[in-house]
């Protein structure tokens, strides 16, 4: 297992995975080693072919250079409950807060902070409770059967990894986490980081994407080689370091859920998008920022699906420290913060 040593985020060579035996073991213990000790993990030679992820870029970079009103034949419906379609600059505002007055005051801090970014949020089609919100065929025809076909490559490169991370744990059964997880309770989101002048960033009069956590089980990342992309530092709380791109890498992380749902063992870490860090971030007297373009890919379980501790993340020195949730239940606690 490899790290860059910049950023500290082990690199793990996924190509040997098919290929079973020892090796299948050493990818499993390597990507379970990075969530335990950092959160984030480079995966490299993954499952989804890279012209398909070159093509993903060239399909956001279509839509998202349409012009605004047609976008918007596809809004995100308001409130939290449906999480589709298309979010305009300043729409959302990433929230960790939930219960205390101190939260809720940091909260509408962050609110008082726009994003400046634009999204659009993909689910299955089959997802009755979450509609996709499609621009009609004709505005961008092919987008709408490339992005599903995406969907699902996404999700057969998540299910491998949630295999390993499955071996990795100890567990017997390799499929015991991807068995909650049927894909259709998926999210895959195009973000567009547009050009802003560095020193709206620099004054926090704007964000990119401000600190956060995911609340999922795990997010696969697709990024341009802008960069700006960064991930707390476990061992000096408050400070980030770079997710440098790596071409054609998946940065794969834990999310809130899986944190829950490994008793702690795995860590679901802190993450923000600020200025770009390379030396050509800037042009032109205003300091623009090149634009950013980045594709996550959010797995959950099924929305009825029961989260207990996973069974080898306890024992009899060490027990559950979370009450089992539904997925449902834990997403409608952590939602209502969000819009
Ligand atoms: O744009 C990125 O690189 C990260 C986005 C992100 O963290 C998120 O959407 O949860
Ligand atoms: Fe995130």
């Amino acid at each position: 297992m490899a790290s860059t040593s910049e950023s500290m985020i082990p690199v793990v060579d996924f190509a040997k995975w098919t290929s079973g035996g020892s090796s299948r073991l050493q990818i499993a213990q390597d990507i379970v080693a990075a969530c335990k000790k950092v959160g984030f993990v480079y995966i490299v030679n993954h499952p989804v072919p890279d012209h398909l992820v070159d093509e993903a870029f060239l399909w956001s970079r279509l839509f998202f250079d349409l012009p605004q009103e047609d976008k918007l034949k596809a809004p995100h419906p308001e409130g939290w409950a449906v999480h589709r379609g298309y979010s305009w600059p300043g729409l959302e505002k990433v929230s960790q807060a939930i219960s205390t007055t101190n939260d809720q005051e940091r909260a509408q801090q962050l609110r008082e902070v726009p994003d400046i970014k634009e999204s659009y949020d993909i689910g299955s089609d089959q997802n009755s409770s979450q509609p996709n919100q499609w621009i009609p065929d004709e505005v961008l025809p092919g987008f709408r059967d490339f992005m599903l076909r995406f969907y699902w490559e996404c999700f057969v490169a998540g299910g491998e990894i949630l295999r390993a991370l499955a071996i990795g744990l100890e567990l017997e059964d390799e499929n015991y986490l991807l068995e909650k997880h049927s894909g259709h309770n998926n999210q895959l989101r195009l973000l567009n980081y547009p050009p802003v002048p560095a020193e709206t960033l620099e004054n926090d009069r704007a964000a990119r994407c401000p600190a956060h956590t995911d609340w999922s089980s795990i997010t696969l990342l697709f990024q341009d080689d802008c960069g700006g992309l960064e991930v707390q530092d476990v061992a000096s709380p408050g400070k980030f370091v770079p997710a440098t791109p790596i071409k054609n890498a998946i940065v794969m992380n834990v999310g809130d859920l899986l944190q829950r749902w490994s008793n702690d063992h795995l860590r679901s870490t802190s993450h923000r998008v600020t200025l770009p860090p390379l030396s050509d971030r800037f042009e032109g007297e205003q300091r623009m920022t090149r634009r950013r373009f980045s594709i996550p890919y959010f797995l959950a379980p099924d929305p009825d699906s029961v989260i207990a501790c996973i069974p080898s993340c306890m024992g009899a020195d060490e027990p559950a420290k979370y009450e089992p949730i539904t997925q449902a239940g834990y997403n409608q606690m952590r939602a209502s913060m969000q819009y």
